[in-house]
Parts: structure tokens; sequence; C-alpha cells
């Protein structure tokens, strides 16, 4: 599995921004630009810093065989990201710009801009991607009621983000028309074994137990489809019409039409879900993400959605960002006595996502015990400079780390590994979950006995 995630930028002085983001965002890449004389790189920890044309760092993620392995690696780039906003901010105070960089995890910015929190599954060869996809849907419409990031849009509060963006089921497009789940065929893999199912409805989050429910949840159901397991089929009339109502229903009792004809609502769909992967965790081989873990998952997501059928949010209201956005709001709102759509609730709901752990609300609320934990601060700054030791993650952090010392010119990607010098040689990695590689050892030995 991996996690793409684009932030959005600004740098602000004395109440208004300076630069344009663009601009804000090249300030932000200059050490790495410095260092690789590119803005596409792989980081020690093997994930990937991108800055495409436009104004939104990306961070993928490397390969990750677990969800909390995952979840520190996502982490992990906000961490990178906010060290590398800090060294921008002093590269703008020496060029008396001066002014504060703010990276957002959200996914729409102010002027109603969409960016992504791709998710990426691998799974076998074998299964047929589209009605694999449909069999899907019914938990990618709905999963936004235990992890949405929450948004106040047109004077009322959405529990999703992203509902309003995709128009689309499936379809190999990413921008002309998002589709929720993409079906490009590139599975940066052995194709004859693998592909990756990308999923692009997902909202960024900034609290650690929602992540770990919108990764958990959707592997449950990915493994549970795959093995052919006994779970409930919604077969959905038109699933791309309710996204937007459902975004729109804290309660969960948006109806769905059903093909044959009858309706479920969106809690039904998420209680039999979930009811399933209960089921399933005595079934599942213990491998990948332990079954330990994935107690968890469920564990919590019965109790968000027993909140969301009582309507009491106390007992989760610090562990899903929807209901720890929504109360911090209301909160405010009370004390303002306004409306939703008042410019001091729009500003709370932006600071909620910005990473500086010591200025952005959602880090604010984590500090003060209002944001429950589902990792810890060693285990991410581990992830900082560590790869995934379980997947070839692994392998081609050792390969970046042996070019770095002896100052090697190589060329990496999620597949491959390329010395350049004095012969270009590549070794491929089609097999994800290969840790270990002679053909990498040698490469490394290759650069060291041609080294200066
Ligand atoms: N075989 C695989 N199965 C699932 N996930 C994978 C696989 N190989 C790589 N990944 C993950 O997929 C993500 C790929 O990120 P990247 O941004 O490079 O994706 P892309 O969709 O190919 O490209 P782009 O964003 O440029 O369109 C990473 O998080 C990586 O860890
Ligand atoms: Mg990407």
């Amino acid at each position: 599995m991996g996690v793409e995630t684009e932030f959005g930028i600004t740098a602000v002085r004395d109440g208004s921004p300076v630069l344009s983001p663009e601009e804000v965002a090249r300030y932000l890449f200059r050490p790495v630009v410095a260092k690789h004389r590119s803005s596409n790189i792989f980081t020690p920890n093997a994930s990937r810093l991108y800055l495409d044309v436009g104004a939104h760092p990306e961070y993928a993620t490397a390969e990750c065989d677990s969800l909390t392995q995952l979840l520190n690696s996502d982490k992990a780039g906000e961490l990178i990201f906010d060290r590398l906003a800090v060294q921008a901010e002093a590269a703008l105070e020496r060029e008396r710009i001066g002014g504060e960089i703010y990276l957002f995890k959200n996914n729409v910015d102010s002027r109603g801009n969409s960016y992504g929190a791709h998710e990426n599954y691998l799974v076998g060869r074998a299964l047929a991607l589209k009605p694999f996809s449909l069999l899907l849907m019914p938990h990618l419409i709905t999963r936004q009621l235990i992890c949405g990031a929450g948004i106040i849009k047109n004077g009322r509060f959405l529990i999703s983000q992203r509902a309003d963006q995709v128009w689309e089921s499936v379809s190999s497009a990413t921008t002309r028309t998002r589709p929720i789940v993409n079906t490009r065929d590139e599975p940066h893999a052995d194709s004859h074994r693998f592909r990756r199912m990308h999923v692009i409805v997902g909202d960024s989050n900034m609290s650690e137990p929602t992540f770990a429910l919108k990764i958990g949840s959707t592997l449950l159901v990915l493994e549970m489809l795959e093995a052919g397991f006994d779970m409930p089929t919604f077969e959905l009339d038109n699933p791309i019409e309710y996204i937007r109502d459902i975004a729109a229903d804290p309660t969960g009792r948006t109806e769905l039409r059903l093909k044959d004809g009858t309706t479920a609502t969106a809690l039904d769909i998420q209680r039999e879900t979930c009811a399933a992967a209960r089921r399933w965790l005595s079934h599942r081989p213990d491998e990948g993400t332990p079954t330990a873990e994935l107690m968890g998952v469920v564990t919590l997501w019965e109790r968000v959605l027993y909140a969301i059928e009582t309507q009491d949010f106390s007992g989760v209201d610090r562990e899903v960002d929807w209901m720890i956005k929504l109360r911090l709001l209301t909160q405010f709102k009370e004390r303002l006595g306004c409306e939703w759509s008042h410019p001091k609730l729009a500003q709370i709901d932006l600071a909620y996502h910005d990473i500086r752990r010591t200025r952005g609300l959602f880090y604010l609320l984590q500090s003060k015990g209002l944001a429950t934990r589902w990792t810890t601060d060693e285990a991410i700054e581990a992830a900082v400079s560590t790869p995934p030791q379980t997947t070839r993650a692994t392998l081609r952090a050792r390969f970046l780390a042996a070019a770095d010392e002896l100052g090697a010119q190589v060329n990496v990607d999620w597949v491959h590994l390329k010395a350049n010098r004095p012969e270009p040689r590549t070794v491929a990695l089609p097999d994800p979950f290969s840790a270990s590689n002679e053909a990498v050892d040698d490469l490394i030995s290759y650069m060291i006995s041609h080294s200066d």
C-alpha cells in the first residue's frame, strides 16, 4: 500500500499573502533542487517528493505492507515538508521578503480548487478490475461517515471534502472527470501478478485513528473481496449520484436505491460491511497488517457507527476528523452566535489542517489530549529517515544511501534502481514484497568499486 498526499501552500506576512503559491512552493523545494537538481526525488525513507507545475507539493509514501507502518510513513511526510518549510522561511527572511509558510493537509483551497489524497492498494492480477471496483463502490461512497475530514461549504457543514469533487465511479482519467477508482494500469510491479488499485475519493486525514479507519476498513473490504468471503453486496443503482447527499447528512440516513428495487441507508451499508469485517478477522491469514491491529480498526469502526446511529458523538469525537472538527466549529459558532458561513469559521476550518505542530489547530487539540493517537512521535520520527523494512522500499533506501555516500549518479523509480557510471546498470524490483535481493547488493558493490 502507499498513500499520496498533495498539500496546499501559502506564505503570509502581516496577515496578507506574500508571493504566489507557485513561488512559495519553489522556495520549499529549493534545498531539494540544490541537492538533486530535480523537484521529483526519492527521500532517504524511500518515499517520493514531487513538485509538479502548479502549487501542490506532493509526498507519496514508500510501499508499506501494514497499516501502522503506512500511517508512520504518511505522518513522516508532514515532518519532511514542515522542515523544508522552516528552511524556506529562513530563505524568505534572508531575502527580506519575510513571512510564515503554511502547508495545509486538506483537499480544497479557498478558491475551491481540489487536490488529492490517493490511496494505492496492491491486489492480485486475477481480478477483473471493473467488476471488482463496482463491488468496492458501496464502501467507498459511504466510508466518508467514518473517515471524512469535514468542511464548511456553501453555508453548511459537510462530512467530506472530496465528495464534492468526484463525478464518476470507475475510469481511467484522473483530472477530467475524476473517478472514484482509477483504472489506469500502472502496477509499478510485475504486471502478470499484480494490480495497483488507485482510489482517489478519500479525504486527507489529520487524525491518526481516522487514517487507520480509512485505510484499515478499505483494506479489510479488499481482502474479503479477494478471498471471496461472504459479505453483503449492495448493487447500487447509480453510486455517484449519492456521494454528495451522504456528505451532507451526518445522520447516515441517506437512502440509496438498489438495483433490486429496495433501498438501504448509508449507515446500513457501513454497518453490514463492518459486521462482515468483524467475521473476517477470525478467518483471515495473519499476514501483512497484523490481525490484532485490524481488530483495533473494527472496534473503532463499530464505535463510530454506533455514535452516528445514536447521534451522540461524544464517545468518538476525539478520533474522527469530521467529528473533532465539528465539535470545535460548533463551540465557536455558539460563542459567536453566527451562521456556518461566518469567515471566522472558515478560518478555523482551514487552520485545522495546518501541519505545523506548534500552530495548526488539529495539533493543538492533539497536544491537549483532545485528539487521540494511534501511533507515537518516536515512530513517526523514525519513519522520516528509515524506510519500511518489510518491502522493496528498504532496498531502494539502501541503494540511495550508498549512492549518497559515494556521490554516485543514480536514477530511481518505484520499480528500478539504476547506477549510471561507468556503464549504466539497472536492477528491477518487480515484487514489492521482496525486501532482499542479491542483485541490489551487487549493484551497490559495483558503485563502490567504481567510486573515485
Ligand atoms: N505495486 C504497488 N501496489 C500498491 N501501491 C504501490 C505499488 N507500487 C507503488 N505503490 C505506491 O503507490 C504510490 C505511487 O505514488 P506516485 O505519486 O508515484 O503515483 P502515480 O499515481 O504513479 O503517479 P502520479 O502521482 O505522478 O500520477 C506510492 O505511495 C507507492 O508507495
Ligand atoms: Mg502521485
